[in-house]
């Protein structure tokens, strides 16, 4: 791991934008835990290690044959603090890209709420962490000379995190990267070999390559610290026994393994002997992390075999509806030399994977009935996720049906499918939902009025998802779900609670004769008029035919691109409404089909407005509207 130092031709570059208002942060930064730039630079130098192990592996010209690990040596003299290590490198492309743009997304994030009050911004380095970057937090300028493994030219980027850095050609003899941080006067306790020793032990005990201290330049006393020590546990932690490993460490370990700056909401950690050898350390995020609704839904544990790190990307090991998980997978029956190709469709991972998905589910499960609200708000935050299971797992689906939970009608909280079961009336044969895309709204739909004044509970629905599981999963425990947005709502052999307010009809002669009139001033905007039983406060509203497709589904589908056209709604109208009871009793005067025809229209036009539809003639409504209010008025 030594250098040494040539002349190198050197070339001034810019950094990007975002990095340059990131560093200007970090540089006049008054964070308080400036002790994090260490446990990111050991992070990425021990990420460097595992990724060179693995490519040499696969690629015999890279065999090295060596040791891996990590080397902090502090000069107090010269005021520097260098971390070495002998992992893969970069070439000079990958220096611009990793040190010179915002790549990780977490990054970006951050830079997207920076706001420039630095009291405030400041909050926001806990939140997303800053990797490399937090290096200037501590140091005035940066050093980083590093050679990639089986190249023969080394590179030098050196900057003082203020708008450009320098990169050039540099002599370094073997593989791997050097990070030497000149640190500010006001960060001296960091060339303290307690202070490091102590940062280490916090955040960084869990990592599997040695990471050694020296401490050179001190005076007498510090003689013995010249040394370089281990200081690390170094054991890979998952392979240490549970009552070894503190709470703290396992936290650390999780925010090293998943790229993570939340706390774990839960983790399950066990190992299984016998047919097949293996050993699971994952954690449940207490977030959402970063790449969560990244179309390419990747599973994120790293897969590792007999303590070598073999990849974090597809590996098949959890379905993609347990993406969120983060964690190690350490396989003892795979062979070293796999390939990330022979991955896929393995019958060892699918085994393997099988068995840890029914792990997690069965943790789930315990913790719904054991630890609800610790299970409610990992629901929360993954829920939408799990639900992906229902039409994607079929063989799970009856169980993760019984695992998910709801929101309904019946107040705020969550409801399991089972207690709506238990809920439901004398009569009633269905489990009633409403979809959408807003809980507030889905609440206020008029569409559930009439569920509500008989006390049928109707399950609120705002997930995306909910619209593909529902496709596939057309019960619960033999009761049909059905939509209250769609068909007719057989409402009428459920009498209306004795609380709700009993409110006179329009003759239904009247209503027969206004329907007549309303489809003939429609037409083919409607697929039908009918008087409805899911009413209570509304005058109109829209449903979708019994053989249509369910209203919400087909608004997304649409948002897609998916559908070219929508196809014309059942409009309801409420008999009990003043505004239909009015237009019922005129429909049969001589000319109402001309003197009925704008508030018809309105009614129509307002039902759809209700559902967020646009109008296709809003000037024509505007005009209808204010002719209808003048006449209201006059
Ligand atoms: N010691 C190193 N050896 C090889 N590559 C490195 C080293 N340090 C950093 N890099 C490269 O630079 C990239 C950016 O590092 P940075 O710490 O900013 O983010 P990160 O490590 O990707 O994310 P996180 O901080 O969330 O772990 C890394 O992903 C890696 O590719």
């Amino acid at each position: 791991m030594s250098e040494t130092t040539a002349e190198p031709k050197t070339e001034k570059m810019g950094f990007e934008t975002e990095v340059s208002r990131l560093l200007h942060m970090m540089v006049h930064s008054v964070y308080s835990d400036r002790e994090i730039f260490l446990r990111e630079l050991i992070s990425n130098a021990s990420d460097a290690c595992d990724k060179l192990r693995y490519e040499a592996l696969t690629n015999p010209g890279l065999k090295t044959g060596k040791d891996f690990g990590i080397a902090i040596t502090v000069d107090k003299a010269a005021k520097t603090i260098t971390v070495a290590d002998n992992g893969v490198g970069m070439n000079r492309e990958e220096l611009i890209a990793n040190l010179g743009t915002i790549a990780r997304s977490g990054t970006a994030n951050f830079v997207n709420e920076l706001t420039g009050d630095s009291k405030k911004d400041v909050q926001l380095i806990g939140q997303f962490g800053v990797g490399f970057y937090s290096v200037f937090m501590v140091a005035d300028s940066v050093v980083v000379t590093t050679k990639k493994a089986g190249d023969t030219t080394a590179w030098r980027w050196t900057s003082t995190g203020e708008g450009t850095y320098e990169i050039g050609e540099a002599e370094k003899a073997s593989e791997g990267t050097n990070i030497v941080l000149n640190i500010k006067d006001d960060a001296d306790e960091f060339l303290e070999q307690y202070r490091l020793k102590n940062i280490v032990t916090t955040y960084s005990d869990h990592i599997a390559v040695p990471i050694t201290l020296a401490i050179k330049g001190g005076d007498e006393a510090d003689k013995e610290a010249e040394e370089a020590k281990v200081v690390n546990n170094g054991s890979a932690i998952w392979a240490r026994p549970k009552s070894d490993i503190t709470d703290e460490q396992y936290a650390e370990f999780y925010k090293h393994v998943g790229h993570a700056f939340d706390e774990p909401a839960h983790r399950l950690h066990y190992k299984v002997e016998g047919m097949q050898e293996y050993t699971v350390l994952l954690f449940i995020p207490t977030a959402k992390p970063m790449d969560l609704f990244d179309p390419a839904r990747k599973n994120r544990v790293k897969l590792y075999v007999k303590r070598v790190f073999i990849s974090d990307e597809g590996t098949d090991l959890l379905p993609g509806w347990l993406r969120f998980m983060r964690g190690v997978v350490d396989s003892q029956d795979l062979p070293l030399n796999v390939s990330r190709e022979m991955l896929q469709n393995n019958p060892v991972v699918a085994r393997m994977s099988k068995a840890i998905t029914n792990k997690v589910l069965g943790e789930l499960e315990t913790l719904a009935t054991k630890e609800t609200e610790k299970f409610e708000k990992i629901w929360t935050e993954f829920g939408a996720v799990i639900k992906e299971g229902i039409y994607e797992d079929f063989a799970r689906r009856d169980q993760l049906l019984k695992l998910a939970r709801f929101k309904s009608t019946n107040g705020d909280g969550w409801t399991s499918l089972a207690d709506y079961v238990a809920r439901m009336k004398d009569k009633q044969s269905k489990i009633y939902y409403i979809t959408g895309l807003d809980e507030k709204n889905l609440r206020r739909s008029p569409q559930i009025e009439g569920f509500k004044s008989r006390g049928l509970e109707v399950l609120i629905l705002p997930d995306a998802v909910d619209d593909f599981w529902l496709q596939g999963a057309p019960d619960f425990e033999g009761k049909p779900f059905a939509s209250v947005t769609r068909g007719s709502s057989d409402l009428d052999d459920i009498a209306e609670s004795d609380t709700a307010e009993k409110k006179d009809k329009a003759p239904e002669g009247e209503v027969t004769t206004l329907i007549t009139l309303m489809k003939e001033v429609l037409g083919d905007k409607v697929s039908d008029v009918r008087a409805s039983s899911r009413l209570t406060e509304t005058a109109s509203c829209l449903v979708a035919s019994d053989t249509g497709m369910d209203m919400a589904m087909e608004r997304l589908l649409k948002a897609h691109n998916q559908l070219d056209s929508v196809t014309a709604k059942v409009l309801e109208i409420n008999p009990s409404h003043g505004l239909i009871k009015t237009l019922a009793h005129k429909a049969g005067d001589k000319g109402a089909l001309d003197s009925l025809t704008d508030p018809v229209w309105l009614v129509f036009d307002q039902a759809r407005i209700l559902e967020g539809d646009t109008l296709d003639d809003p000037s024509a409504f505007a005009r209808r509207l204010s002719s209808a209010l003048e006449k209201g008025l006059a």
